[in-house]
């Protein structure tokens, strides 16, 4: 903020709590319109990110800008992803708590930029190793595989995520990425059998019919051209300018096969729903369907591993229970198109969720059991949507924004709160909108719409749409914020269709249809076997299953700290400069940011730590300029007196002050600045002294003799010249604004150039007057780093530095490979903490009474039952097989022991065992 407040007059404020207008959404707009001209596409509501995209590349995610908001504190920089990302990571290594960061807004707004490029920040700035790197790489190639099966090209977006997607990123105690883990939500799978027009199905299609081999595709019996497929013609735009299948099939093709080794099978079964969209029938005399296709059932047999007589079967009949009796009947045309579709659905569905499995497992962390981790998780989720028609994924998108909405409240009022409570400030309660009364309407047991729904679906008996329809006007007929056709007055009805349900969801109102809600289970039977054994075979309908996972993941983000992005779309014709005011004023209410910033703002429009505001401002008076020498609350203290700050103006917090309006803040920014011009034009003239002085010393000394002669207006360089004269006199009248100066300039460039970490031995070269004092400085400065450093080691970290340090006693000059060894991390053991209990703990124990350090020798990995001991120097004649192990001091009653590969190179492998 405080880099907001010198720059607000010319690109608007980068933190809207300081809009002096905070509750009117046109200031906001203009805010947001003012920054995105001038390609300022970040702003901060506190600590919530809000991201305009720019639909244009904008020089602004460069390693040297990484660098610039790596460690820095979240307000000295402007606003940017990246402070968002590397406060939360700092967070994670300086609390140890997990993380989450999450990123909601419609499609099209930015949320997987904004994900692949917080991830490439990880990977650029966290530290690195081999594992690490493999780890990285996953990560980054996990990307590709899920965009080609869960990314299409849509009117909105031309790469756009037809899924919600949560993943979690380990880090180690080092702080390194070593593992992660990926969550999926909602998968349109309507795509695979329908699209609008000008949009296409999963890109893996064209990608597959593109790039695939001439043998591939034989094997798979497809068709270069998409236009052969039913299912990839129905938006009429298989080819895209934007986007090149053969070169992404490519990338695709080599990171699946990192992910996994069953990419054949894969492959098949991605060809068997291109086929089975080319499944025909025709009806008989009796008008039940009959498959026309016989050359589509021969390769859906072959690639799905079925009989071809079961699965045309299947396609055509269903099953029904009667009193008891399992009856099969035939179905009608419409009726086999539907279940052919639906098979493809589901069939492409669970792919996807085997695949994320796959892609699950080649992220997962190896050394679970050795060390705790951290982790950060990224969730980028659809925004709330409301169409011309809503339909059942729209129900399940909005009661996902819903759940969020009230998880952001509730955690964001709850910071508020404790902040204030933690500072022991009254709290003044906020009003707000409480969403939870329709978080209960859609999930409530028995009385919520998907409670019913899942009744309607499982019961016995004809569940139609419109029984669920009348079911619910039952039940919640009473909601505040549930109407329909017949519940509604007359003038409302005219905009509700029979078969349609609304909702008034904290966002706005939205109409939902009915239509299509119950899912067929029929043809479960005829799937892949493993893709039959994905938990959840339908028992209970999709609504359920889709709360249930909310619910899940409303458990995971509660257990971590957030952090938040909010992205807003410009325009919808995805064009660069453009700021389209109604589309933006749309996004703004949908995404709650209005109520977002009245709540931040409800209580203080700012606050900051006692030392971080009087350093800042503390040239603004006498008794705090230069330095303050009493604690900073007190300096702080008299410091708004000094500036008469009002008493309903601020607070005084135990660590912070608390200032109410910006307008406060604003004026003693603006006193700053008529404070830096005038110190500015000081040190100017300071500097033109010390041209003079180099000037005058030239002169010979007898001039000086002049001096007292010379016209009051030179007077301060008289002074100057004198006290160089008499600079290495003991403290004196004509030495001392000298030395006081000299002293100035001396801590004046110390400050600028302080050693930047515990190795850098730079200092700059004191006057000899100061050469005390500044060995004195130097020696605090290298205790106050070192003790940061110490209090910022883990205990991971310190057992690593005291095991080096034994190892450092042992090897060092003995090892020719000693100094290579040093930078390498050790790891747990190759041994295994099972392996070496089987030691015989007491023998060992009293031997090495005698020897210090022994040897044991093992081969490879396994330790033999056979022990030998021999001092160090006897080591070489005692190696059998490929390793050994030395034994070293015993450390807090535990044995250090290193494991030496080949009688080379000291291995990563360390381990501790406990004496018996
Ligand atoms: N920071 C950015 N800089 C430049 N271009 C961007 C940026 N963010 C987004 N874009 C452009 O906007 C397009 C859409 O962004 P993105 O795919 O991230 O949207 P989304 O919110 O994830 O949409 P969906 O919900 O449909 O997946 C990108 O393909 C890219 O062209």
């Amino acid at each position: 903020m405080e880099s907001a407040l010198t720059a607000r007059d010319r690109v608007g404020v980068q933190d809207f709590v300081l809009l002096e207008n905070f509750t009117s959404e046109a200031a906001f707009i203009e805010n947001l319109r003012k920054r995105f001209k001038e390609n300022l596409i970040y702003t901060y509501i506190g600590s919530v990110l809000v991201s305009v995209n720019p639909y244009k590349e904008l020089e602004i995610y460069s390693k040297q800008n990484m660098e610039r908001y790596r460690g820095v504190s979240f307000y000295e920089v402007s606003p940017h992803l990246y402070a968002i990302a590397d406060n939360s990571y700092r967070s994670l290594r300086t609390e140890r708590k997990d993380q989450c960061i999450l990123i909601s807004g419609e499609s099209g707004a930015g949320k997987t930029e904004a994900t692949k490029k917080i991830l490439q920040y990880y990977a650029v700035t966290c530290p690195a190793s081999q594992q690490v790197e493999t780890v990285k790489d996953r990560l980054l190639q996990s990307n590709p595989v899920l965009e080609a099966f869960g990314n299409a090209k849509t009117l909105r977006n031309d790469n756009s995520s037809r899924f919600g997607k949560y993943m979690d990123v380990q880090f180690d105690y080092r702080g390194a990425p070593v593992g992660g883990h990926i969550l999926n939500y909602l998968l349109e799978k309507s795509r695979v059998v329908h699209q609008n027009h000008g949009e296409r199905n999963f890109h893996i299609f064209y990608q597959l019919l593109e790039g695939g081999e001439e043998d591939l595709l034989r094997r798979l019996g497809l068709e270069k051209s998409p236009q052969q497929y039913h299912y990839l013609v129905k938006g009429h735009c298989a080819r895209v300018s934007s986007i090149n299948d053969k070169n992404d099939w490519k990338v695709v093709r080599r990171a699946l096969s990192i992910i996994t080794f069953r990419v054949n099978d894969l492959l098949s079964i991605v060809a068997s729903v291109l086929h089975l969209g080319n499944v025909q029938f025709a009806a008989d005399e009796q008008g039940n369907a009959q498959v026309t296709t016989e050359n589509q059932i021969k390769y859906l047999a072959r690639l799905l591993a079925v009989e071809g007589s079961v699965l045309r079967d299947a396609l055509i009949h269903k099953k029904i229970i009667a009193k008891g009796e399992e009856l099969i009947s035939p179905l009608n045309l419409e009726q086999a198109a539907y279940a052919r579709d639906a098979l493809a659905k589901a069939i492409y569905g669970r792919t996807f969720s085997w695949l994320v499995n796959k892609v699950n497992k080649s992220l997962a962390y190896k050394f679970p059991g050795w060390r705790s981790t951290t982790v950060l998780g990224l969730l980028d989720i659809y925004g709330f949507e409301v169409f011309q028609h809503n339909s059942f994924e729209q129900f399940c998108i909005n009661y996902c924004n819903e759940k969020l909405q009230q998880l952001f409240i509730e955690l964001t009022l709850k910071s508020e709160q404790e902040e204030y409570e933690s500072e022991g400030i009254a709290w003044e309660p906020v009003q707000y909108f409480n969403n939870k009364i329709i978080c209960d309407l859609v999930e409530e047991k028995f009385k919520g719409i998907i409670s019913i729904l899942d009744e309607e679906c499982l019961r016995p008996g004809d569940a139609t749409d419109t029984t669920f329809l009348e079911k619910l006007e039952e039940t919640v007929k009473n909601h505040p914020h549930f109407l329909t056709h017949k519940l509604a007055d007359q003038k409302t009805r005219k905009s509700l269709g029979r078969e349609e349900f609304r909702l008034l969801h904290y966002a706005g109102e939205v109409t939902y249809s009915v239509a299509g809600k119950c899912v067929p289970r029929s043809l479960l039977h005829l799937l892949p076997f493993e893709l039959k054994q994905l938990h959840y075979i339908a028992k209970t309908n999709l609504a359920t299953q889709f709360k249930n996972s909310l619910s899940k993941l409303m458990e995971i983000l509660m257990s971590k700290e957030p952090s938040y992005i909010r992205c807003i779309k410009p325009n919808d014709a995805k064009q660069a400069d453009r700021f389209d005011e109604v589309l933006i004023r749309h996004q703004v209410k949908y995404l709650g940011l209005m109520e977002n910033l009245r709540v931040r703002r409800a209580g203080f429009a700012y606050r900051r730590k006692y030392e971080v505001f009087l350093q800042r401002y503390k040239s603004l008076c006498p008794e705090t300029w230069p330095t303050w020498d009493g604690r900073p609350h007190d300096g702080v203290a008299v410091l708004v007196k000094h500036l008469g700050y009002k008493q309903e103006e601020y607070k005084m917090g135990r660590t912070k002050i608390f200032i109410r309006f910006p307008k406060t803040l604003f004026a003693t920014e603006d006193a700053l600045e008529v404070r830096k011009q005038s110190l500015g034009e000081s040190q100017a003239a300071a500097a033109s002294w010390a041209v003079c002085l180099v000037m005058v010393l030239k002169i010979a000394t007898w001039r000086v003799a002049l001096i007292p002669t010379a016209p009051v207006f030179i007077f301060p360089f008289l002074r100057f010249i004198k006290g160089f004269i008499y600079r290495n006199h003991p403290r004196c009248p004509e030495n001392e604004y000298f030395l006081d100066y000299i002293r100035f300039s001396f801590l004046m460039n110390l400050k600028r150039n302080l050693p930047k970490n515990v190795l850098d031995k730079s200092w700059p070269t004191p006057p000899p007057s100061l050469s005390e004092a500044s060995q004195l400085l130097r020696q605090l400065c290298m205790q106050n780093m070192v003790w940061t450093y110490c209090k910022r080691i883990s205990p991971e970290w310190k057992q690593q530095l005291e095991q080096k340090v034994i190892a450092s006693e042992i090897f060092k000059g003995k090892k020719d490979n000693y100094p290579q060894s040093v930078p390498r991390l050790f790891i747990n053991t190759r041994l295994g903490e099972q392996g070496l209990s089987r030691l015989d703990g007491r023998q060992l124990s009293r031997q090495l009474l005698l020897t210090q350090n022994a040897v044991i020798i093992a081969e490879d990995s396994k330790i033999k039952q056979r022990i030998d001991y021999a001092n160090l120097t006897g080591e070489q004649s005692q190696t059998w097989g490929s390793a050994h192990c030395i034994v070293t001091s015993v450390i807090k009653n535990k044995q250090l022991v290193f494991v030496l590969d080949k009688n080379e190179i000291i291995t990563e492998s360390v381990c501790q065992f406990k004496i018996s």
